[in-house]
């Protein structure tokens, strides 16, 4: 059942096209992966999709409802946590809790001890906010936005900042969020390895469009497969698997790549053809592009240095 909808959604700021025409669609208990680089209009999008700021045409929806400024009946199933998580410095977990607990009008007594207990935050409950770990930050930050008990969550970089522990502590709870607890969770990132191994539907965005949205199964589709070949006079060996109608290209660190599907599916096929020719392969194996080249190969920044993206 769908969940999050956005039809053609597009922000201006000043002649800047910051989101154009995204149209993107989110299901229920789906784990969103919203992907793109630094300023690719992911946090534009979030403050369209929450009503935070006004679409310049397009519109978004949530459980088929159009989102609007008066549209307070949607709060209710979403809690979101966008940009670094405020909370105050000089009250403690608890504290922060119980006022986001007055403010959000829930009633229940036994709702702030039963979030702190979720997100594992006992040990830090009577801890001034100022004195948590970046970690232990952005874990309030969600506390604060499952509080009401929404089904939706939507986080915009919520690992923003934490090193590999804290990274792995919040894909952990995220899956414990979707899997254990039901919800729909929408979360952007520019760590691509991050969004690969929690989401079930990934949408690259980038300089304000949506270049792809697709559910993982069939990323595992477009993902390219080759086989890579070594052997000891690697001009000749190009020259007779051509000849033998594979298509060969020459690929880096000295490597021969095959495309063709039945090489790779019968690697020992070739093994053996190069073997007969008195060229025994030193190496052979099949590689499965990963969602950083594929990142790089769709959005066409194949060979862009490293540093632009955290793989
Ligand atoms: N209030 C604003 N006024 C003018 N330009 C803006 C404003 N907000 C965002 N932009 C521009 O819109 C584009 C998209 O920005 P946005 O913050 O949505 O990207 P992002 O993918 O969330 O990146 P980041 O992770 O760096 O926040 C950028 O070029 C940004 O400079």
């Amino acid at each position: 059942m769908e969940t999050i909808r956005t039809e053609n959604l597009t922000k201006n700021f000043q002649g800047v096209k910051a989101v154009d025409h995204v149209s993107l669609t989110v299901d229920q208990g789906d784990i969103y992966g919203f992907l793109g680089l630094n300023g690719a209009g992911k946090t534009t999008t979030i403050r369209m999709l929450l009503g935070m700021i006004r679409p310049t045409s397009g519109a978004c929806y949530i459980k088929g409802r159009k989102i609007a400024a008066n549209s307070h009946h949607v709060w209710h199933h979403v809690g979101y946590m966008v940009e670094t998580p405020y909370a105050y410095p000089e009250l403690t977990v608890k504290e922060n809790l119980l006022l986001v607990q007055k403010i959000r009008g829930v009633k229940d007594s036994s709702t702030v001890p039963r979030i702190i207990n979720r997100l594992q935050l006992n040990k830090y409950e009577h801890k001034k906010v100022r004195h948590l770990s970046m970690g232990n930050a952005q874990r309030l930050g969600i506390a604060k936005a499952l509080l009401h008990e929404p089904e939706i969550l939507v986080l915009d970089e919520p690992t923003n900042g934490l090193d590999p522990a804290g990274i792995v502590e919040i894909r952990q709870l995220i899956q414990d969020l979707a899997h254990q607890h039901g919800k729909t969770i929408f979360i952007s990132s520019h760590i691509l390895g991050e969004i690969a191994r929690t989401a079930t539907k990934i949408a690259i965005i980038d300089d304000g469009r949506l270049i792809q949205e697709l559910k993982k199964e069939e990323l595992d589709y477009h993902l390219s497969v080759t086989l890579k070949v070594k052997t000891r006079d690697v001009k000749y060996t190009e020259r007779i698997l051509s000849h033998a109608g594979y298509q060969v290209t020459d690929g880096k660190e000295g490597y021969l790549e095959i495309k063709n599907r039945e090489a790779i599916n019968h690697p020992d096929i070739v093994n053996s053809f190069l073997v007969n020719a008195g060229y025994p392969p030193t190496k052979l194996f099949v590689e499965e592009e990963d969602l950083e080249a594929y990142f790089l190969r769709i959005t066409g920044r194949e060979g862009v240095s490293d540093h632009e993206i955290i793989l």
